[in-house]
């Protein structure tokens, strides 16, 4: 009987056609801003196996916390893309370089400077964000969103949109839109429902109030949810963050709540103290990858695209809509929202006086440029 390597080949063909569709680095498309590294796959007990590989996409923008611009998210788009057609890779592992931001979404700085007033132009950028979170939840590999640092706005859209997370227990999770002048109707209203709720859901897309990794376990929008804070040598949880009881003297669910006032504080002090390590994060997304690498492939590909349905129909229904709406946002409240977070510092605030605004329409104060102005953080001085 022949030896399945022997049958390899002698049957493999020789020329094996390209789906990609062009043939050109992602790093090029972007100046290196998204990385694609194949690394080799691995079984569970750690060898590599020979000839296969798991796809690292990786947003490298630390400074702006691996937010997106327009040309990343090109980027992205073939990244995924290639990764669905290379017959080496396994799984695709989505990412941030650092401990600090998986990704925090749109890029501000090119929303308020480029985008703001321009809905034309913002249309054609969501075409390109709707075709970014097209390609995650149409990839034909499996992709673990390794959440190495806080998912917020645009990043947890996207993040949600892949088919695995598991987070460093560091990370926060959240919105933004209503506080920066957006709506999370690029894929996170359409996700969280499904995925923690419909109150969830309405808390998180409306307040837009971070939440924890342990918080984003338990409500089960990631699978998993390593430590990352090593204290004298020892990996300890988020000190931030309540982990050592579930209910409290209420019988309310405390888990994975932040800790407050003088816990809180001496929670932050510890974290500056310690060391941060996504050493336990790599291990986990390794181990998932293995597992995922011991399975048939087309019926792995085909239980995804099943078990996807839900997220893609709720995305799909709505995208182009949305599109359409951010696009025609961008005259108003995205122009002044965007423009306040971008123009703001930590001493003016970075966002508007929300309450002026609300009066001024209250009297049927109409939206021009005085207006916004007027409501910039700078402007109040
Ligand atoms: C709450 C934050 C995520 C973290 O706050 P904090 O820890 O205080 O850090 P900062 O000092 O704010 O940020 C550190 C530096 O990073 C820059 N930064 C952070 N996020 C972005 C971003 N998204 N784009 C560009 N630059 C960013 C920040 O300016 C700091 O640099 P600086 O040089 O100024 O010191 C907080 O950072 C925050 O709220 N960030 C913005 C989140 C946001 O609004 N994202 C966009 C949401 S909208 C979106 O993603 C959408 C997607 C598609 C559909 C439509 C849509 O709206």
């Amino acid at each position: 009987m022949a030896r399945t390597d022997e049958i390899i080949a002698k049957t493999a063909p020789g020329h094996l056609i390209d789906h990609n569709l062009i043939d050109r680095e992602v790093e090029s498309l972007c100046d290196g801003m998204v990385r694609y590294e194949k690394r080799p796959a691995k079984r569970r007990d750690g060898s590599v196996v020979e000839g296969l590989y798991n796809a690292w996409i990786i947003f490298n923008n630390p400074k702006q916390y691996n937010s997106y611009t327009t040309d990343m998210v090109k980027a992205t788009i073939l990244a995924f893309r290639r990764a669905s057609v290379d017959r080496e890779v396994n799984a695709v592992v989505f990412t941030g370089v650092g401990d600090k931001a998986f990704c925090t979404g749109g890029n501000t700085k090119e929303y308020a400077e480029y985008y703001a007033g321009n809905p034309q132009e913002y249309r054609q950028y969501m075409r390109l964000f709707n075709d970014m979170v097209s390609a995650i939840l149409g990839c034909d590999r499996p992709v673990i969103c390794r959440v190495n640092g806080m998912r917020i706005g645009g990043g947890q859209e996207i993040g949600m949109a892949a088919d695995f997370s598991i987070a460093q227990d560091l990370a926060n999770f959240g919105q933004a839109g209503p506080k920066h002048g957006s709506a999370a109707i690029g894929g996170a209203t359409d996700f969280l429902p499904l995925m923690i709720g419909c109150e969830q859901a309405m808390v998180s897309g409306t307040l837009c109030e971070p939440f924890s990794a342990h918080k984003a376990a338990r409500l089960g929008i990631i699978a998993d949810v390593v430590p990352a804070l090593k204290v004298g040598g020892k990996f300890v949880a988020n000190p931030t963050v309540i982990t050592d009881r579930f209910l409290d003297e209420y019988g309310r669910i405390v888990q994975g709540e932040f800790k407050t006032g003088a816990d809180f504080k001496a929670g932050q002090a510890q974290i500056k103290e310690g060391e941060i390590d996504l050493s336990l994060l790599d291990e986990k997304v390794e181990e998932l990858c293995a597992k995922l690498l011991d399975t048939f492939p087309e019926c792995m590909t085909k239980s995804l695209e099943e078990l996807r349905k839900p997220k893609l129909q709720a995305w799909n229904l709505n995208k182009e809509n949305s599109r359409a709406w951010l696009a025609l946002n961008m005259m108003n409240e995205a122009r002044t929202g965007f423009r306040a977070f971008n123009e703001g510092t930590k001493e003016t605030g970075r966002e508007i006086d929300f309450v002026k605004l609300r009066q001024g329409l209250a009297k049927g104060t109409p939206w021009t440029e005085e207006l916004i102005e007027s409501l910039m953080p700078t402007g109040q001085k």
